[in-house]
């Protein structure tokens, strides 16, 4: 397997006690241009390991799910978007585990992350906003989110970077999965989905500011983003209500500011009770691709931004989580990264509405992604680059202490500290071998 596959799994929604004792026994992979229904696998695979929950060694534990944005949209018959950047990675995972063991506890080794370069510049994701308020000004879609992706090359140990993502303050449903050839960190704060006996509850974030006191006062009072999660709220409520009993759909708690990293959001709890009768596979469709990263109604907004976003969503903007007996815990894969042999992908965006203003939406979704990317800068060890005589990834500049942290715009921004460097510590390159024998000699 490769080093990427080889980083030990940490789904969100795992029990503690499990956390550090999931063997694998079984998983399945998919990818949209193998058709099927996605939803339809996912609870077929879930129900096979959906047994009583005991701890002994053996014994299944659950089910790790990892829904991609477009698997999200099969399940709804939505558009899917454009290509992903990062087609390493299933658009469908599901890894069932049980108990093992405990793994001794190993400290992951350093890593370097490159420059970050965007798909699309500042302008065109302006231009993005205005199209799609465009769209609402001819009653197509009222909310959309837009969502834009940078990648930048990294080398050293996966496992490195996947604890920085995931260990992100605030990063309540962060979490690791990976593959041959892939992996996915997520240091989200965003629970999507969770599933206790007859209760379901969906918990849309919408409505983002700097976690400042002004920040705050802002988001409190803005109409705009009020309005903005509401609506979302509505669409969540109109989600859960196709798989409710009737008349079950309530709204627990509505705009409360939670603080994630840097930022403030408001998040709302939607909750039902399920109709009996009702599978996995029902609520998947109902609730899939997640309200709050896509807009209303649902099947306009994944048709508008198909055809305004250059690169696919990959990962992202999809669904985390665990699924064990009777309990499903679901979250966002919003401030998640996905990194493959040779680059480390984070998308980010934010809601559209009539009253929003292009250049904020553009500096909103920088100040989500600078804040991933900050955190792996203040803990990268240099930067890496391809040593010319053998392709590998090398580190170069490793001793610098202190670099900014990139791209958030409009006062969003901080500057970061780096860590002692670590060059080439881990586990080899990024594909998996020992650097060259040049890079050796620079250790
Ligand atoms: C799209 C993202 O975030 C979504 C949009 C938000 C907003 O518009 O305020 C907040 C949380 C997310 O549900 C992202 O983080 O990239």
């Amino acid at each position: 397997m490769s080093i990427l596959g080889a980083v030990a799994p940490a789904p969100p929604g795992v029990a503690a006690g499990c956390r550090d004792r999931l063997v694998e026994v079984d998983r399945l992979e998919w990818r949209v241009g193998d058709g099927g229904d996605p939803a339809a696998l996912a609870a077929a695979f879930c129900d096979r390991f959906r047994v009583p929950h005991e701890g002994a060694e053996g014994a299944v534990c659950g089910v790790a799910v990892l829904v991609s944005a477009a698997a999200g949209a099969v399940m709804v018959g939505g558009a899917t978007g454009a290509p992903s950047p990062v087609p390493a990675v299933p658009d469908l995972v599901l890894v069932a585990y049980a108990h093992g063991p405990a793994r001794p506890a190993v400290e992951a080794g350093g890593f370097s992350v490159g420059p970050w370069r965007a798909s699309w510049s500042g302008a065109d994701h302006a231009k993005a906003v205005v199209a799609v308020q465009e769209a609402i000004g001819r009653g197509e879609v009222y909310v959309a989110n837009v969502v834009g992706h940078r990648s930048a090359p990294w080398s050293g140990d996966p496992a490195g970077i996947a604890a920085a993502v995931a260990g992100i303050e605030g990063a309540a449903w962060g979490g690791v999965l990976s593959g041959a050839g892939w992996l996915v960190a997520s240091g989200s704060p965003e629970a999507f989905l969770t599933v206790a006996g007859e209760r379901a509850a969906t918990y849309p974030i919408k409505g983002t500011a700097p976690a400042t006191a002004a920040g705050r006062a802002a988001l409190l009072g803005s109409v705009k983003e009020r309005a903005e999660h509401v609506m979302i709220v509505d669409l969540c409520r109109n989600d859960l209500a196709r798989v409710a009993v009737p008349g079950s759909v309530e709204v627990e708690r509505l705009f409360a500011l939670a603080r994630w990293d840097r930022l403030w959001q408001a998040e709302s709890t939607v909750v039902c009770r399920i109709a009996p009768g009702t599978g996995l596979a029902a609520v998947l469709r109902a609730v899939c691709p997640p309200g709050s990263v896509t807009g209303t109604p649902k099947l306009a907004m994944l048709g508008l931004v198909s055809g305004l976003e250059p690169v696919g969503r990959g990962p992202a903007m999809g669904a985390f989580g665990f699924v064990q007996e009777d309990r499903v815990r679901l979250g966002v894969t919003i401030r998640t990264v996905a990194v493959d042999a040779d680059r480390v992908h984070v998308w980010a965006g934010g809601g559209v509405t009539w009253r929003s203003v292009p250049d904020a939406e553009v500096a909103e979704a920088e100040a989500k992604a600078g804040a991933v990317i900050a955190r792996l800068a203040s803990l990268s060890s240099g930067t890496p680059s391809r040593s010319r005589r053998c392709g590998l990834w090398r580190v170069r500049g490793a001793r610098r202490a202190i670099r900014r942290g990139t791209g958030a715009a409009g006062g969003w921004g901080s500057r970061v500290r780096r860590r002692t460097p670590a060059p080439w510590a881990g586990r080899g390159g990024a594909a998996g071998a020992r650097p060259c024998r040049r890079c050796r000699r620079r250790r």
